[in-house]
C-alpha cells in the first residue's frame, strides 16, 4: 500500500478502498490525508506556528458560538448563492491560497482549479503554486479566480506576475500581508521540510536564480520583502486595474487603514495560525472589523472553517464569504479534483441544512440576530 500521496503509485486494493469509503464530513478527508501523505508533507500542511494556539483556536472559537434558530418559516426552498466583488458564486465558500498542491496530488493546482470551476466558486491561486498560472487557466478556462500575491524584494518579478495574471483573466489580486518572515513551524524545522526536488514554484521557474545561498523550504530564502508597508498598496494599485484585496487583517485599526487606502476587500486571516502564535481566532476578530468597515468594502474570512454551521456563523457575523485552506488540500490528497469537489459539496450541503434549520431561506436572511450574545 502506498504511503505517499502520489496516485500513480497507489495499489488497486487501495484504490478500491478509496472508492468504497463514504466521506461524511471534512474531518474524514483530514484523516485520509494524514494516513496517506508522507509525514513531512502532512506536517507542512498541518503546521501552525510555535505552540499552535492560534491554529487550534481558529476551530475552537466556532464551538463557543451558539445560534438562535428561528422556526416555522417555510424553508422548503433554499438558495445558497451569493456574490463576491460583483460575481455570483454558488455559496459563500471559496478556496484560500495554499502553496505546493502538487505534493498532495500530481495535477496540483490544476485539479483544484477544475473543482472550483465545477462548483462555481472562487479559487485564490497562491504565488507559491506548483503549476503555473498559465497551466491553471488552461485547465479550468471558465473558472473564477483571484491571484494571491507575495511581494518579492525584486519588484520586477512581482510586477511581471501581476501583468501575467491580469492578462490571463484573474479577477482580483489578494495581497498577503502577514508574512514579512515565515512563522516558526516546529515540525517543518524538525523534518527539515523542503519542496521535493521534482517540484517547482512554477510561476517563477527560470526567473528566480537557483539557490546558491540559504534556502527555506527548498527555495531561495529572503526573496519576500519584509519592508512592505501601506505605501506598497498604492504601488500595487498603480500596476493594475484589478481590485486589490488585503489578506491578513485582524484589527479594526488596520481595517480602517485598508479602507482609507482604497482597497476593495479585506480577508480577516491569521494564515491558518501559521504566522503569529497568540493572535486571535479569526471568527473572534471578525466583528470589530465588520463594525469598522460599515459595508464600505467587502469583508471575508478564513481559518478554521470545517462545517456548514461554521460558515453560517461567519456569514451571520458579517463575512460576505469564507475561504477554506487545509480542507481543500485534504480533498486533493483524497482524490484530486473529485476530492476537492466532494469537500465543497459536503460544505454546501451542510451550509444549506444549517440555514434551513435556523430559518433562513437565502443568504440575505442570515444576520447577527442568529448569534447568541456571550453571557457575561
Ligand atoms: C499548507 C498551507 C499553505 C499556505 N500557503 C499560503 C500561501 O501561499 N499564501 C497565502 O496567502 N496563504 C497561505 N496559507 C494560508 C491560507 O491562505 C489560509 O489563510 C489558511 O489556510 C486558512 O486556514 P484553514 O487552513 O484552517 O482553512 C497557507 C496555509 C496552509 C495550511
Ligand atoms: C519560503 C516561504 C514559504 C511560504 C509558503 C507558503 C505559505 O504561505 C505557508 O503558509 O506555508
Amino acid at each position: 500500500m502506498s504511503t505517499s500521496c502520489n496516485r500513480d503509485h497507489i495499489s488497486h486494493r487501495e484504490a478500491a478502498r478509496c472508492a468504497e469509503m463514504a466521506m461524511v464530513c471534512l474531518t474524514d478527508f483530514e484523516e485520509y490525508a494524514k494516513e496517506h501523505l508522507s509525514k513531512s508533507t502532512w506536517d507542512y500542511y498541518a503546521a501552525g506556528a510555535d505552540e499552535c494556539c492560534t491554529r487550534d483556536d481558529n476551530l475552537l472559537a466556532y464551538k463557543r458560538i451558539r445560534l438562535r434558530p428561528r422556526i416555522l418559516r417555510d424553508v422548503s426552498v433554499s438558495d445558497t448563492r451569493t456574490t463576491v466583488q460583483g460575481m455570483e458564486i454558488s455559496f459563500p465558500v471559496g478556496i484560500a491560497p495554499t502553496a505546493f498542491h502538487c505534493m498532495a496530488w500530481h495535477e496540483g493546482e490544476m485539479a483544484t482549479a477544475r473543482a472550483a470551476e465545477a462548483v462555481n466558486t472562487c479559487y485564490i491561486t497562491s504565488t507559491y503554486s506548483t503549476c503555473s498560472v498559465e497551466e491553471i487557466v488552461a485547465a479550468a478556462p471558465n473558472g473564477y479566480r483571484w491571484f494571491q500575491l507575495y511581494v518579492y524584494r525584486d519588484r520586477k518579478l512581482s510586477e511581471s506576475i501581476v501583468h501575467r495574471v491580469e492578462a490571463l483573466g484573474y479577477k482580483a489580486l489578494v495581497l498577503t500581508v502577514d508574512v514579512p518572515y515565515t512563522g516558526k513551524r516546529r515540525d517543518d524545522i524538525r523534518n527539515q521540510f523542503k519542496l521535493p526536488p521534482h517540484l517547482k514554484v512554477k510561476n517563477f521557474d527560470g526567473l528566480i536564480q537557483e539557490a546558491v545561498g540559504p534556502e527555506e523550504y527548498g527555495i531561495p530564502a529572503n526573496t519576500l520583502d519584509p519592508s512592505i508597508s501601506w505605501k506598497d498598496v498604492y504601488w500595487l494599485q498603480s500596476l493594475t486595474r484589478l481590485p486589490v484585496i488585503i489578506k491578513g487583517i485582524l484589527t479594526k485599526e488596520d481595517a480602517e487603514l485598508a479602507v482609507e487606502h482604497g482597497v476593495q476587500g479585506i480577508i480577516v486571516s491569521n494564515h491558518g495560525g501559521r504566522q503569529l502564535d497568540g493572535g486571535p481566532a479569526t471568527i473572534d476578530a471578525l466583528s470589530e472589523i465588520v463594525d469598522t468597515v460599515q459595508g464600505r468594502i467587502e469583508v471575508y474570512l478564513d481559518g478554521g472553517i470545517r462545517t456548514g454551521s461554521d460558515v453560517l456563523k461567519a456569514v451571520a457575523l458579517g463575512a460576505k464569504c469564507v475561504f477554506i485552506g487545509r480542507p481543500a488540500v485534504w480533498g486533493l490528497a483524497y482524490k484530486g479534483e473529485e476530492g476537492v469537489r466532494e469537500v465543497l459539496q459536503i460544505l454546501n450541503d451542510e451550509f444549506r441544512l444549517s440555514m434551513a434549520l435556523s430559518g433562513c431561506r437565502n443568504v440575505a436572511e442570515i444576520n447577527r440576530n442568529l448569534i447568541q450574545l456571550a453571557k457575561l
